[in-house]
Parts: structure tokens; sequence; C-alpha cells
């Protein structure tokens, strides 16, 4: 099968927008991906998964005359946001969307992918499609499992993320960090439930709960540099079962950002002690538990990041914009601490965020980013 046209890229991302799943849960994407990928030239291509993280799957391409051997990334999961955004294409998964536009990723490693199936390579390509970069830290999973040894090992990686910030179709980069570090932030607030009306005889966790949130936004305002910056971001709460009742038990699930690792462990100290403050003050038990997993700030490499940079500028059809460092996490970060590689955005162009339930990236931006990606790696493999 010749590469992918224009046509078979919209239905396969409108196909995968349709069947969004939660990471380590991407069964039906992975059967899909494996499905298109049976179509392409099989001549110099080996597929295989990984047996301890069976929605993965990797691709290798056998160059003609390799120097070395190049990975490209592109992660599958979803989120549990229930979808808005109206579409004919939406998802048939309750409650799950492609929020961030995994959709998209897969779709441009398809296109990158179908193109070098037919049209050998000169180095070796190492495409991985990637469960769980959301939550459960997919890339470190499978950097643990070996999965990139031997002809697996990729001498150096790329991957990228979309962002409704930039115009459809733009390639976005810059030298050092590119995304912020994060840590997953549990916290189970312990006190005693009773009557509405006799508070003196219980321990109200609902009121333990604001507390806690609103001390623990203090720490970004008053313990950190504020040049430096950081977030940290709740977004689940849940206590108590009805009005009446007070809540003896809370639980907050958040993130923490930072751009360095000496930032992240910085504000992690400091929950631990305003939680411990907390539990003094109310006279509760507050555990917290702090998961930083494969998270780590995405550090591009300074080489290989100058050499991406430098060709995207100059490429004919590529429009290039340098970005600021954004606080959004991705595990890649770990796999860049691992192998050298870079990060870099395609810029998908929408009012909404990512992770909004009305996100709607533009599919305009998927064959420019397939030409800047492809081009890139043919333009990489002529240099020694
Ligand atoms: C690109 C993106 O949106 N990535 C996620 C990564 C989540 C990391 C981790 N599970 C956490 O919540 O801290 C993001 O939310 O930035």
């Amino acid at each position: 099968m010749p590469a992918l046209k224009e046509a078979d890229l919209i239905q396969i991302r409108r196909h995968l927008h349709q069947i969004p799943e939660l990471a380590l849960q991407e069964t039906q994407t992975h059967a899909y991906l494996k499905a298109v990928i049976a179509q392409f030239d099989q001549t110099n291509l080996t597929v295989r998964g990984i047996d301890s993280l069976p929605t993965a799957l990797l691709v290798r391409v056998a160059g003609s005359d390799p120097k070395r051997t190049i990975g490209y990334r592109a992660d599958i999961d979803a989120l549990p946001v229930t979808e808005a955004t109206g579409l004919a294409f939406a998802s048939k998964h309750e409650n799950v969307m492609h929020a961030c536009g995994h959709d998209i990723h897969m779709t441009v490693a398809l296109g990158v992918l179908s193109y070098f199936a037919s049209h050998q390579p000169k180095d070796n390509l190492i495409f991985f499609f990637q469960p769980a970069e959301e939550s459960e830290n997919g890339g470190k999973l499978a950097y643990e499992a070996g999965a990139f040894e031997g002809q697996w090992r990729p001498d150096e990686f790329y991957g990228l993320h979309d962002t409704p910030d930039l115009p459809a179709g733009a390639i976005g980069c810059r030298m050092g960090t590119l995304f912020a570090g994060t840590t997953e932030v549990n916290v189970d607030l312990i006190g005693k439930s009773g009557h509405a009306a006799y508070p003196q005889n219980a321990n109200d966790m609902v009121v333990v709960a604001a507390q806690f949130i609103n001390q623990i936004q203090t720490i970004i305002s008053r313990s950190i540099d504020p040049i430096q910056s950081g977030v940290i971001t709740f977004g689940k709460l849940d206590a108590g079962t009805i009005r009446n009742v007070i809540a003896g038990k809370a639980r907050i699930e958040g993130t923490v950002r930072g751009l360095t690792q000496t930032m992240i462990e910085t504000i992690d100290e400091r929950i631990k002690d305003v939680a411990a403050g907390i539990a003094r003050s109310y006279n509760c038990k507050v555990d917290v538990e702090l998961n930083q997993g494969g998270y780590l700030p995405v550090e591009n490499d300074p080489k290989l990041t100058a050499n991406l940079i430098q060709f995207m500028q100059h490429a004919d059809k590529v429009n290039f914009i340098e970005t600021e460092p954004a606080m959004t996490g991705e595990d890649f970060g770990y796999l860049l601490s691992k192998i050298h590689g870079t990060m870099f955005w395609l810029g998908v162009q929408d009012d909404s965020q990512l992770h909004a339930a009305t996100f709607t990236p533009r599919e305009e931006a998927i064959e420019p980013g397939i030409d800047a990606i492809t081009s890139f790696l043919n333009y990489r493999m002529q240099q020694a």
C-alpha cells in the first residue's frame, strides 16, 4: 500500500476519536493501530508488543544503510472527560474523550510510518505507540519492561504534542525545558461523621478540605521564587453523602507542576508540611500520597534540538514558532532522561484548551505535521 493519503488520514483520525480509552485499557485502539499497520508494505517492518504492557505497540523499520536508530513516539490514551464538541464523529465511549488530541498524535505517527514503509529509510526507525501518558506512566513502564533493548534501542527519540495555541500545522519548539515535571497528589482526610445539627460531636472533613486547599495555594504565592514558579491544581474532591450528615472523610486529588526537579521537590515537601499542620490544627488524620512516577520535566537535548529547530526554521513548508516552556506534563520526560531527544508542539489551533470537553483540534494540522516530521527525519538521516 502506498503512503496514506489525506482522506485515509482523516478517516483514521475520526475512527480513533470515536474509540477513546483510558490509560492501560487501550485495547480497541491497539487492535485498530495494528490493523492499519498491517495494510502497509511489510518488507522492512517488524511489529511487536510488550508482554507486561499489552496495549503498547512497537514497529521497527529497517534502514537501507543505517548509521543510527531513530525513535518516534506517539501516545494513545484518552481522558475521563464527557465530550461536548457536537461532532458527528464524537466519542462512542461514555465519559471518555480524546480531549488531549492523542488521536491526532497517532494519526500523524501512522502517516509518517506509512511513508517510511513504502520509502525505505536510510537509518532504522522505531515507532512507539505508547499507552498511558495521562496517568500510569506508560513510557516508564515500557522502558523498565526492556522495550528499548538491543536493536529496539533508539539512539535518539522524538515525539510531539498538539497545542490549540499555535496555528494548525505549525511546529513549535524550544531549547531546554519544554514541559514541566509533575507529581500526582492524593490526600485522604479522616475525621468523624455526625449529624449536621451537632458539629461539636463530629469532625467535619468538608471544612478541613476547604482549609487544606486554601492553605496549599499559599505554597505557590509564599514559599517559592515567583520568577521560577509552579502550579498546584486539585482537580477532584470527594466528600460526604447528603446535606445533613457531616462528612467524616474527604479525598482530594491533584497535580503539582514545576519546570525543574528541585522546584517539584520543594513544593512536595511543603505539601507534607501543610498536611501535618492541618492534621494538628483540626485533630484529624491527613494521609498524603505523592507520586512523580515518570513525569519528569521534558528536557530537550541541546544538540539534537538545535538541529531540529535549525531544520524547521529553514524548511520551505514549515511554519516554525519558538515557544515558551509549558506547565503541561509528559512522561516522555522520563524517556528523554534515558535516551536523548526532542519533544515539540504541533499546532492544532482551537479556542478550547487541552483537556476541555469542547477541544476540537483542526484536522488541517495532520498533513503539514506529517510532512514536517518526514522531511526532518529524511534530513537527519543524511547527516553524519
Ligand atoms: C500533555 C498533558 O496534558 N499531559 C498531562 C500529563 C499528566 C501527568 C500526571 N498524570 C499528572 O496529572 O500530574 C498533563 O496533565 O499535563
